[in-house]
């Protein structure tokens, strides 16, 4: 299906994401909210064509869905009624310890990333490596986790910019559905033997509320820095994914392999030739506290 506004012009009646757009309304009343990633949907007025910005993220839910109409309806509600209670885009202005999750994220934009043959791409880095040392403090309280990981997810999805889509099509773009960001995580110096309990109550919350709450916003992942005693975590990670996730996964053991596929533009560490994230990326507010692990905070 085209994603384009061009594409989407002709969409005849029949095709499941017209007939979604003309539910939206008993949705949108429903679930009293009407905002998805900054997006504020509408459902159409009568004869009019849909927003393009609405289409762009009812097309999300029925692509998670593999267009099943009635499933996806369902995700949209559950995801609508989530944003209303959690207020995800107020994390966004709240301020996050360093001492937690300081140098843990950042997003960014890189050229020439290979996999999507986007232009231009929004990246979003978790070096949660920085947390092996002590994963108790920075997962231990699950909740606060989320709430920052939440924030670090809507910072990646302001800068989609998918609100701007009925205006031009970006040069972020070749690919099928350029709103999509590229996730790394970097577990540069993790070494144990055994997964500890508080990242994994952490790490499989996250996985089911994203597949859940914020369905086709990730593009490709990329694992780098994962020793060769740490990649039977694959496995059980694996079993917590879909197919079509587990599809556009890579990892691999150095950091700086990074670069064979998202071009030289990366940091040093990555292979690349680029600027370090410190200086380069954004990231969510902190209180300006010492960072968690402040020596590989500065390496990033
Ligand atoms: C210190 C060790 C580790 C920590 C703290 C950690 C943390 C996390 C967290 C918090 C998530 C949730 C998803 C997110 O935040 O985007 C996650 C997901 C994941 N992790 Fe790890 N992890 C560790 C080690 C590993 C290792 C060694 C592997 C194996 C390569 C691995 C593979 C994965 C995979 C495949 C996902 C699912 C990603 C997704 O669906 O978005 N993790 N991890």
């Amino acid at each position: 299906m085209a994603s384009t506004a061009e594409g989407w012009a002709n969409l005849p009646k029949e095709h499941n994401l017209s007939k979604f757009a003309a539910d939206l309304k008993g949705i949108l009343e429903s679930t009293g909210h009407n905002e998805m990633y900054g997006v504020e949907l509408k459902s159409p007025e009568d004869g009019q064509p849909p927003a393009h910005t609405t289409l762009l993220i009812l097309q999300k839910f029925l692509r998670a869905n593999m267009d099943d109409l009635p499933k996806a309806k369902e995700q949209l509600t559950a995801a609508l009624k989530w944003r209303k209670e959690y207020k995800p885009l107020e994390a966004l202005n709240e301020t996050f310890p360093s001492d937690k999750f300081g140098g843990l994220g950042y997003v960014t934009t890189i050229k020439g990333a290979k996999e999507t043959r986007n232009d231009k791409d929004v990246a979003t880095f978790n070096i949660y490596g920085v947390a092996a040392k002590d994963p108790k403090k920075v997962f231990g309280d699950t909740d606060a986790f989320v709430r920052w990981r939440v924030a670090l997810m809507e910072l990646t999805l302001q800068h989609l910019h998918l609100n701007e889509a009925d205006k031009a099509i970006p040069d972020y773009g070749k690919g099928a559905d350029p709103y999509q960001a590229i996730q790394i995580h970097d577990y540069l110096s993790v070494s144990f033997f055994r997964q500890p309990a508080e990242i994994k109550a952490s790490s499989s919350k996250i996985i089911s509320m994203f597949s859940q709450y914020y369905p086709e916003t990730v593009s490709f992942k990329y694992f780098v820095n994962v020793p060769l005693v740490m990649q039977w975590m694959m496995g059980t990670m694996k079993m917590l994914m879909s197919k079509d996730s587990i599809q556009k996964m890579t990892w691999m053991t150095y950091g700086n392999q990074l670069h064979q596929y998202l071009g030289d533009g990366i940091p040093k560490e990555y292979g690349g030739t680029g600027p370090g994230l410190r200086e380069s990326a954004v990231t969510v507010k902190y209180d300006g506290g010492k960072p968690i692990n402040e020596e590989a905070a500065a390496k990033a």
